[in-house]
């Protein structure tokens, strides 16, 4: 039965994503020192996060960050930081080097400088970015109700301030701009609702309403599960 198989596939799916984003990162570190990997928050991630912390590399010389972060305190529960710091900063992969997107300024606006210097000052373009997808077709923090959602798309700085009528914490977010600055794109989901989602965003071009249309190119792999 579907319900009881669903569990295995999704583990089965993030120790495949784990897999590939390890090949990934470790032939990258074969030709350079230093190396970007980019993951998203939200719950998908998780069991990826865990297979990949217990892989072995030489996580020194890589620098982790994310996606998109809310702009809360590090230990609050809807912290992404927080997330990466508990089911990615451990086992092997403790030696990495996380950089946060959130720092002591009142909100994202008062924020973001500083943020998108310290990001910009990685080794780019990335060597992978995992993004995922909400059921309204967002990434990252590029939701389709948000005002801020243009810039996202087309501005050429690292991050932006996000804020949207459907989520209720501000947001920090990188920029289309920064994430297609990868060598490699995969974008983790699970469940029949993001399946449609997603065969909705192929059927169709305009970004604003499904912004991960803005990413579905060739080159971005797909790993899901139901
Ligand atoms: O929540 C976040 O931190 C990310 O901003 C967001 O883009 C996430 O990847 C999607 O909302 C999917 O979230 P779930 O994996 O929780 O469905």
């Amino acid at each position: 039965m579907k319900t009881t198989e669903t569990p295995d596939e999704r583990s089965r799916l993030a120790l495949d994503l784990a897999r590939s984003v390890a090949v990934a990162l470790e032939e990258d570190l074969s030709r350079q020192q230093r190396v970007t990997l980019v993951v998203s928050g939200g719950s998908t991630p998780k069991p990826f996060l865990q297979a990949l912390s217990a892989i072995e590399l030489p996580w020194s010389r890589v620098d982790v960050t994310l996606a998109d972060e809310r702009w809360v305190a590090i230990d609050d529960d809807d912290s992404n930081d927080r997330f990466v710091r508990t089911h990615l900063l451990i086992n092997h992969a403790a030696q990495a080097c996380f950089h946060s997107l959130v720092n002591d300024a009142a909100g994202p606006e008062e924020g973001a400088a500083e943020v998108g210097e310290r990001i910009a000052a990685l080794s780019w373009p990335a060597s992978v970015v995992v993004l995922g997808m909400g059921g309204d077709g967002h990434t990252a923090s590029l939701f389709p109700d948000s005002e801020q959602l243009s810039a996202g798309l087309e501005s050429d700085e690292t991050v932006i301030a996000a804020h949207a009528p459907s989520v209720s914490q501000p947001r920090i977010s990188l920029t289309r701009h920064r994430l297609m600055q990868s060598r490699r794109r995969y974008l983790h989901l699970t469940g029949e609702d993001k399946k449609r989602t997603l065969a909705a965003a192929m059927a169709g071009s305009d970004v604003h309403e499904l912004p991960i249309r803005a990413f579905l190119d060739a080159s971005l792999a797909l790993y899901w599960a139901p």
